[in-house]
């Protein structure tokens, strides 16, 4: 099965996702002076309701917090996209060392770790049709950046030991991701792909340019969950991201100047 490791990471993943090789893959190296500015391109809005917040799990490749998505009760709108689109988990990339981890990078900048808050577009029936359509899903990635520790990060941390291989999982409620964000929702967007296998090429991505904080100490707490699944051989969770992949021609447009 994929993973980050040297014989199933990213390198080896066109393999079995021909994809990986595609027009519109994720993430990439955002260069700001090479984005547009775009006039048209609207404000994100984002509403999320802390009761739709359901568990949070260990799945192997991340540690990722899922919602109740069967009403539009966290959604997305506006921003690069139309219509209504519903949050549906959110999870997060990290290094073995502060000085990596992010997927997506700036003027070649890479961060410690990447928020990403996975939505679906509401015209299909669920997140696994959408998932397959061009215009499928919207994910908003967050770059943290070490600095003062985070409370709302401390939150999911407080949960990690229940979590700490791979297929566990716990309840987990009332959590706002809200409280994820950065206090300016300026973003980058562009057409792009899941960064992890199957790669679709689904996704609006909306990275904002603002980073959030995480102390070094948090970090490390990130770096305590494991790959591997109990009475396997322990494998520390670190350096789950992809690196940039190429442009091949595609647009990078900014919400602001
Ligand atoms: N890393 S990502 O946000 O592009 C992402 C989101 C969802 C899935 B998935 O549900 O398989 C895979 C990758
Ligand atoms: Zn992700």
């Amino acid at each position: 099965a994929w993973g980050y490791a040297a014989n199933n990471g990213p390198d080896k993943w066109a393999d079995s996702f021909p994809i990986a090789n595609g027009p519109r893959q994720s993430p990439i190296d955002i260069v700001p002076g090479e984005a547009s500015y775009d006039a048209e391109l609207k404000p994100l809005v984002l509403k999320y309701d802390p009761s739709t917040c359901l568990e949070i799990l260990n799945n192997g490749h991340s540690f990722q917090v899922t919602f109740v998505d069967d009403t539009d009760s966290s959604t997305l709108k506006d921003g690069p996209i139309s219509g209504t689109y519903r949050l549906k988990q959110f999870h997060f990339h990290w290094g073995a060392s502060d000085d990596k981890g992010s997927e997506h990078t700036v003027a070649g900048t890479k961060y410690p770790a990447e928020l990403h808050l996975v939505h679906w577009n509401t015209k299909y029936e669920s997140f696994g049709k959408a998932a397959s359509q061009p215009d499928g899903l919207a994910v908003v990635g967050v770059f943290l950046k070490i600095g003062a520790k985070n409370a709302s990060l401390q939150k999911l941390i407080d949960a990690f030991e229940s979590i700490k291989t791979q297929g566990r999982q716990s309840s987990f409620a009332n959590f706002n991701p809200a409280t994820l964000l950065p206090g300016c929702l300026d973003y980058w967007t562009y057409d792009g792909s899941l960064t992890t296998p199957p790669l679709l090429e689904s996704v609006t991505w909306i990275v904002c340019k603002e980073p959030i904080s995480v102390s070094s100490e948090q970090m490390g707490k990130f770096r305590s969950l494991l790959f591997s699944a109990e009475g396997e051989a322990e494998s520390c969770m670190v350096d789950n991201y992809r690196p940039p992949q190429p442009l091949k021609g595609r647009s990078v447009r900014a919400s602001f100047k």
